[in-house]
């Protein structure tokens, strides 16, 4: 039976794409582990390091940002892949086509699993991703960025855009669907408009959630992780939740358990 790019994207047992060379960990990991991703957001290895391998019993990807990156660089992602998994660079690229699509290259050439454009760069420039993604020999997935989880409708009024962040998200979206991009980051709240609009080959990535009663911090456009899933949200990114809790364990195990019951209710 076909697959839908979610399903091959949360599946790291099937074989079905080629299996990562870095992947010391073979224990069995459940779907809501799966799809946990966890933004290593520290200052420096060490400290990224540490709490990656805190939390990873329970987080099934592990995201590199800017902070990491610029810090870092490819060692952040070989750390990553020590551990036994997938690795989002959430670089969010946003420049001409030629550039992008080489910094694609790159990315390939380092592994990573997912990558991240911004889906305001334009038809052409998400094509070529999408292109040079595809050449990858190792499989690698385009996320186009809609419409960051840090803005409100106010915040695009000020950029000068009149549609609201679920119609601005939409927009975008479907540019970069028609570009042959298939993963996309947005708020989970607008998780299941795009689940509509694009259907179930799409991979919704959502960043901006939030367990009850955990501080919102940047974020304006949030959800539960429950609400998320529910949503048809595939991938939930939660940082600061986790990584300033008590026990970042205990966090991460609290967010995978209210997935799981998520889940539980949406094949009912
Ligand atoms: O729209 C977006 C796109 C990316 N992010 C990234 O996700 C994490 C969220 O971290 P929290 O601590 O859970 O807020 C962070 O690395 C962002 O760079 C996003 O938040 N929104």
């Amino acid at each position: 039976m076909k697959r839908t790019a979610p399903e091959k994207a949360l599946d790291t047992s099937s074989g079905a794409e080629a299996p990562s060379p870095h992947d010391p960990d073979t224990s069995p990991m459940n779907d809501a582990t799966r799809r946990l991703v966890f933004p290593l957001d520290y200052g420096s290895l060490d400290e990224a390091r540490a709490g990656a391998r805190v939390v990873a019993p329970s987080v099934g990807v592990l995201k590199v940002g800017l902070e990491l990156f610029v810090r870092e660089g490819p060692a952040a992602i070989a750390a990553c892949h020590d551990l036994g998994r997938d690795v989002f660079l959430d670089l969010k690229l946003h420049d001409i086509p030629e550039t992008v699509g080489r910094a694609v290259q790159s990315a390939a050439s380092l592994g990573v699993r997912y990558l991240t454009v911004h889906a305001h760069g334009g038809r052409a420039m998400l094509e070529r991703a999408a292109e040079e993604a595809a050449r990858a020999s190792a499989p690698l997935t385009i996320l186009a960025v809609t419409v960051l989880t840090s803005l409100d409708a106010q915040d695009l009024t000020a950029l000068g855009l009149s549609a609201s962040p679920a119609e601005q998200a939409e927009r975008v979206a479907r540019l970069a669907w028609d570009a042959g991009v298939r993963g996309f980051v947005a708020s989970a709240s607008e998780a299941a408009n795009l689940r509509r609009a694009l259907g179930p080959e799409a991979l919704l990535v959502t960043p901006g959630i939030r367990p009850a009663g955990s501080a919102a911090g940047d974020q304006k456009r949030i959800t539960t992780p429950a609400q998320a899933i529910s949503s048809g949200a595939d991938l939930l990114v939660v940082g600061r939740p986790i990584r300033d809790a008590a026990s970042p364990l205990d966090a991460a195990r609290a967010v995978v358990a209210e997935i799981e019951g998520a889940l539980a209710a949406r094949s009912t």
